[in-house]
């Protein structure tokens, strides 16, 4: 089957998480106009990178990209891959005292001899735009103003899109990571979906998967969610990023997400695809999370619908 629009006859309807994630971009540069016009603020963002991993570097500039797109500030900080925690540390608490910078990333991961709960615990929670630090992951989950973790954001926004309500919906999140899991699940229980989080563990996972109207697939395994783990008319989130060597083009890779999408795609009712689904929803819900940021740091009222 060769047609992936969204009139097919048979099979899912693809989500276009590529297009949406442009009408948020488009959203956020409207804020943005709108805080230089009326404020002479601009939203910035800092991402630092420490070392030189290839598939980082790509994300990073691909942050950068949108940044500068929508018309905020983008502040990229990289440091060789033996910096120190001390240099590491002091760069993060200049860009915490830095008036222009409303957003701080750090990409993970970051090299052994640093410690990722140690990087977040340093970032302003203010300033964590990635929605990581204890301040923000306690916030989102006792129901108070968090910045939140952009991937789940961006899969909510699809998912509030694709349903008049999700209220009293059967969720599935496949995963437990602090990144993604976890923050998934809160999300869905505050839209009062009832919620289950699955993962390597979980006894029965495949029928587990098959009692949900939504499915959400964050395993880290390339095509692990099959056909037949999906209720028909279920809707899927596939998060997975594998980068794996190109089937017909030799020397090339192509990226495939944790869901095996040619059997779901047959049962599911609706389907985000790898690329194009919830990939470029990342990037768009981080310049949100900064939008966001801004305009708490500045005591201005933040805008509808880039926020839980
Ligand atoms: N502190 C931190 N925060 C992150 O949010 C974070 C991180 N570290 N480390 C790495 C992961 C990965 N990640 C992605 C962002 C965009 C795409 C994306 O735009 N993907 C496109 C395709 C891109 C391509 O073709 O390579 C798509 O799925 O369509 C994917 C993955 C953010 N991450």
């Amino acid at each position: 089957m060769t047609d992936v629009s969204n009139d097919r006859t048979s099979g899912a309807k693809i989500i276009d998480g590529k297009a949406f994630a442009a009408t948020v971009r488009a959203q956020v540069a409207e804020h943005v106009a709108r805080l230089k016009a009326d404020h002479g603020i601009t939203p910035g963002l800092a991402v630092v990178l420490v070392g030189e991993d290839p598939a980082s570097e790509v994300y990073v500039s691909h942050k950068h990209k949108a940044t500068v797109e929508v018309g905020m500030a983008s502040f990229e900080h990289k440091l060789p891959a033996d910096a120190s925690e001390e240099e590491l540390f002091a760069l993060i608490d200049k860009l915490n005292a830095d008036p222009n910078v409303h957003g701080v990333l750090c990409q993970f991961p970051v090299p052994d001899h640093l410690d990722e709960r140690r990087t977040v615990a340093r970032i302003d929670p203010a300033k964590d735009v990635d929605g990581l630090s204890v301040t923000n992951a306690g916030l989102l989950s006792t129901g108070g103003k968090a910045l939140v973790s952009c991937t789940p954001l961006g899969c909510l926004m699809l998912l509030r899109a694709e349903f008049d309500s999700l209220s009293g919906k059967e969720a599935v999140v496949v995963g437990r990571s602090n990144l993604f899991g976890k923050p998934m699940a809160q999300l869905l229980l505050g839209d009062n979906c009832t919620v289950t989080i699955a993962h390597s563990r979980t006894k029965d996972l495949a029928e587990v998967c098959r009692r949900a109207d939504i499915l959400v697939a964050a395993v880290g395994r390339a095509e692990m969610v099959r056909g037949d783990w999906v209720k028909p008319g279920a809707t899927v989130i596939d998060v997975g990023i594998s980068r794996v060597p190109h089937p017909d083009k030799p020397g090339k890779t192509k990226l495939i997400g944790d869901v095996n999408f040619a059997e779901a795609v047959e049962v599911a009712g609706a389907i985000t695809p790898v690329p194009g689904g919830v990939g470029p929803m990342t990037i768009a819900c981080l310049l949100a999370n900064t939008i966001t940021a801004c305009c708490r740091a500045n005591g201005l009222e933040e805008p509808e619908g880039l926020t839980a």
